[in-house]
């Protein structure tokens, strides 16, 4: 899912499994800071350090699997995006890839907005303080009580998916004596060049209301008929995980259209368009990202162009990333438990985690880069899976990597760019204990997000 080409590399063994794999790395102890987190290096004794602090003694107090996430590089990333779009834009952090009270306050701090899209992360926010009006409510089909809450709560938007939600949300705030602002998600027909269960902007699937067959403009009459809503414009989101800005600008160029649309037929324009999130992040050496300010750019060159051409004043513009912000910032560490080398097949490398701590690999065919960070290793390269301890063949955490072939049980592993979708999504499968998300920064770890305990599986379980 990842688009890193994949020419067939050497071989370092005499039968390899068939497929293409990416060449071995010219250094198998170097770290490529493409897809590391910021502060992590590998120090001179060999052990990767990240805000300074060895990962042998990380993995010592907090065990593993865990997360370890830079705190120092996450703050950087929200100032870099918030910088980006200037004070003319607004930039909502996507809680869906990782949130975590922590979190919450980290963004109140740099200044972003935050998106959440469910009850359980609608409380999170308010729990740790983020201002209701810097909210904004999503989902497909968000529940009476969700939507109570949200409008209760004050968020500052709440983005309407279907038409059945404009009724509901125009009904409670009617009940609740507010004026509720919204903003509507249209699907403008792209296809976006990621993985299809990540892309969100062609017609056929769950999200939103479809331009192309007049849906979208409909739904806008029916909340611009609504008292209880005041409509603050228009929300397209393409899809995750996409380098390609060409979807962006026809998502912007189809938004604006529609905006044109409004204007003759109401006589409004509509104040604000959000573009949603979805910039991919680099997984692996092959992956090349783009900057927050070169996305920022093209988008208000895209927005003003068509806008100019539309005659049409140019709407404050919103983004929704959250894998950008998040993704890169994290690393999952393991320890090697057990090596099966297959002759003329392969050999797997399992860990102490796997689907339960990351699903995307069995999800998504994603694909990441491992490296051995408790030493360096002079050993010759070899082409290993890594594997989990799940009761599931397609338990696999990274498919093809080139580790060093005196590997052995007691070293550590870490998977970087975990830090979007992999806590977040964890689940408990075999009874498996999610594990901690630990915020590292200046020489110091914290738990962000305890390990759970077999108390916390078998409180849930009633007998
Ligand atoms: C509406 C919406 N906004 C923002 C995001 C965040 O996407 P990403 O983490 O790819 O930036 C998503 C998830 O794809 C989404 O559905
Ligand atoms: N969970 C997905 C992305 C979906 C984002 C939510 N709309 C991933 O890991 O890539």
């Amino acid at each position: 899912m990842s688009r890193s080409a994949h020419p067939a590399g050497p071989r370092h063994a005499d039968v390899l499994p068939e497929g293409h794999y990416s060449p071995p790395p010219a250094d198998l102890n170097a770290l490529d800071e493409k897809v590391w987190a910021r502060t992590v290096q590998r120090g001179a004794d060999g052990v990767v350090t990240v805000g300074g602090i060895r990962v042998t003694a990380l993995a010592e107090e907090f065990g593993t699997p865990a997360y370890f996430l830079d705190e120092e590089d996450f703050r950087a990333r929200c100032r870099a995006w918030a910088h980006a779009f200037g004070k003319d834009a607004d930039v909502f952090y996507a809680g869906k890839a990782f949130l975590s009270k922590a979190v919450v306050k980290w963004l109140k701090e740099e200044g972003l907005n935050l998106d959440v899209c469910s009850g359980g992360e609608l409380s999170t926010a308010l729990a740790a303080g983020m201002p209701a009006e810097r909210i904004a409510f999503h989902g497909n089909n968000k529940s009476a009580d969700e939507i109570t809450r949200a409008i209760g709560a004050g968020v500052g938007r709440i983005v309407l998916d279907s038409f059945q939600e404009i009724a509901r949300v125009a009904h409670t705030a009617r009940e609740l004596g507010v004026v509720q602002p919204v903003q509507i998600r249209v699907t403008v027909g792209v296809e976006a060049h990621t993985h299809e269960f990540i892309a969100t902007a062609h017609e056929d699937q769950k999200f939103g209301i479809a331009v192309g067959d007049g849906s979208a403009a409909e739904a806008v009459r029916r909340a611009l008929g609504h008292d209880s809503l005041e409509l603050l414009g228009l929300h397209s989101h393409i899809g995750s995980q996409i380098f390609d800005m060409a979807g962006f600008e026809v998502s912007a160029k189809r938004v604006v259209r529609l905006l044109a649309a409004v204007r003759d037929e109401h006589g409004v324009e509509l104040p604000e368009i959000d573009l949603g999130g979805g910039l991919g992040i680099a997984y692996t050496s092959g992956d090349d990202p783009s900057e927050p300010q070169d996305i920022a750019k093209s988008l208000h060159e895209i927005v003003t162009r068509e806008c100019e051409s539309a005659g049409l004043r140019v709407p404050r513009i919103s983004v929704e990333p959250g894998r950008a912000i998040v993704g890169p910032t994290a690393f999952t560490l393991y320890e090697v438990g057990t090596i099966k080398p297959l002759e003329g097949l392969r050999t797997y490398v399992s860990v102490d985690g796997g689907m339960s701590d990351n699903i995307r690999t069995a999800l998504y065919d994603a694909e990441y880069s491992i490296a051995l960070v408790s030493r360096t290793s002079d050993a010759e390269p070899v082409l290993v899976r890594v594997v989990g301890k799940h009761c599931e063949s397609g338990d696999i955490v990274v498919k093809d990597a080139f580790l060093p072939a005196d590997l052995a049980p007691g070293d550590l592993l870490a998977v970087p760019a975990t830090g979007a979708y992999c806590r977040s999504m964890a689940s408990n499968y075999n009874h498996a204990l999610r594990p901690p998300v630990v915020a590292v920064r200046d020489g110091a770890a914290r738990v962000i997000v305890r390990r759970e305990t077999e108390e916390d599986l078998l409180r849930l379980d009633l007998g």
